[in-house]
């Protein structure tokens, strides 16, 4: 039986992403407390509207403990709006949580850092594991997209849907913020691939070490030219060398130098500590 609107109460608003608003919801069967994307598909073209068919789709099939899960869709045609209806993540996201930190001159614990190394991976491993010969690219891997559940546990968010842009207006509404996870082969325009994931994720560990990303600038062209020549500091010396030897091997410039997947989750260091985790 297909949900209906009815079915659930708003709680409140969390935020507003590239593609729309996600509002806090309770089912009301059960009070299980979830999340509902809006998208409104009335401007979309009819190309927009087969991308955002696929990427629900793609969504469904996504079923990991370290992926948030998508549970149903619902389509109000008198408002020419999809509302996708998702796991709540109850402990917020890596943003607030970098920006907590910043704010507080707090560093996070290198524990917390290995474990988000190991659960991002074990997520983007299931993404990137062929799905009937169609990888899942994340494209948008950034703290704001990484959440996180009561127990601190990572949930990977946000799959696809942010590829989902008003085309006329997807250049303006893709770079709302400043790029500083985009690789070198992105800057060099090259195509996206599952090394440019690795890298986001590189970027995105350095960041919550240091508590600000590994390439800054105060404009494009400077921010282009570190990333291309891999011009960043160490992480602050309070983390050891196995943490920094591991970032800087997905934050390598070259491709085929970068490791994949798989090749984090068989290096030795992560290996250890994946045991200490067990
Ligand atoms: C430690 N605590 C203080 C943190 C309190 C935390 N509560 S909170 O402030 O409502 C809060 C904050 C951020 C996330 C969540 N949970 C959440 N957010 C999603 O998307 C957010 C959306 C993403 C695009 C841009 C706009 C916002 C989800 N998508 C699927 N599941 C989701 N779960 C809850």
């Amino acid at each position: 039986m297909p949900s209906t609107l009815e079915d659930f109460e708003v709680l409140s608003t969390i935020g507003s992403g590239s593609y729309g608003t996600c509002k806090k919801i309770r089912r009301k069967k059960d009070g299980k407390i979830l999340v509902w994307k809006e998208m409104e598909y009335g401007t979309m073209t009819e190309s927009e509207k087969l991308m955002l068919v696929s990427e629900v789709n793609l969504l469904r099939e996504l079923k990991h403990q370290h992926i948030v899960r998508y549970y149903d869709r619902i389509i109000d045609r008198s408002k020419t709006t999809i509302y996708i209806i998702m796991e709540y993540c109850d402990g917020g996201d890596l943003a607030q949580l970098i920006s907590s930190s910043r704010r507080t001159g707090s560093f996070l614990d290198e524990e917390f850092i290995w474990k988000m190394l190991i659960q991002i991976t074990s997520a983007l491993k299931e993404c990137h594991r062929r799905k009937n010969g169609k990888a899942v690219l994340h494209r948008d891997l950034k703290p704001a997209n990484i959440f996180l559940d009561a127990d601190k546990n990572v949930k990977l968010g946000d799959f696809g849907l942010a590829r989902v842009l008003h085309h006329e207006t997807s250049f303006a509404k893709t770079y709302v913020g400043t790029p500083y996870y985009m690789s070198p082969e992105l800057v060099n325009n090259m195509s996206y691939n599952e090394k440019s994931d690795i890298w986001a994720m590189g970027c995105m560990l350095y960041e919550l070490c240091a508590l600000h990303p590994p390439f800054t600038a105060s404009n494009q062209l400077d921010l282009n030219r570190k990333i291309c020549v891999g011009d960043y500091s160490r992480i602050p010396l309070r983390y050891t060398d196995d943490l920094n030897a591991i970032i800087s091997k997905l934050l390598r410039v070259e491709v085929h130098k970068r490791p994949s997947i798989e090749d984090v989750l068989h290096d030795s260091v992560v290996v250890r500590r994946i045991k200490r985790l067990e």
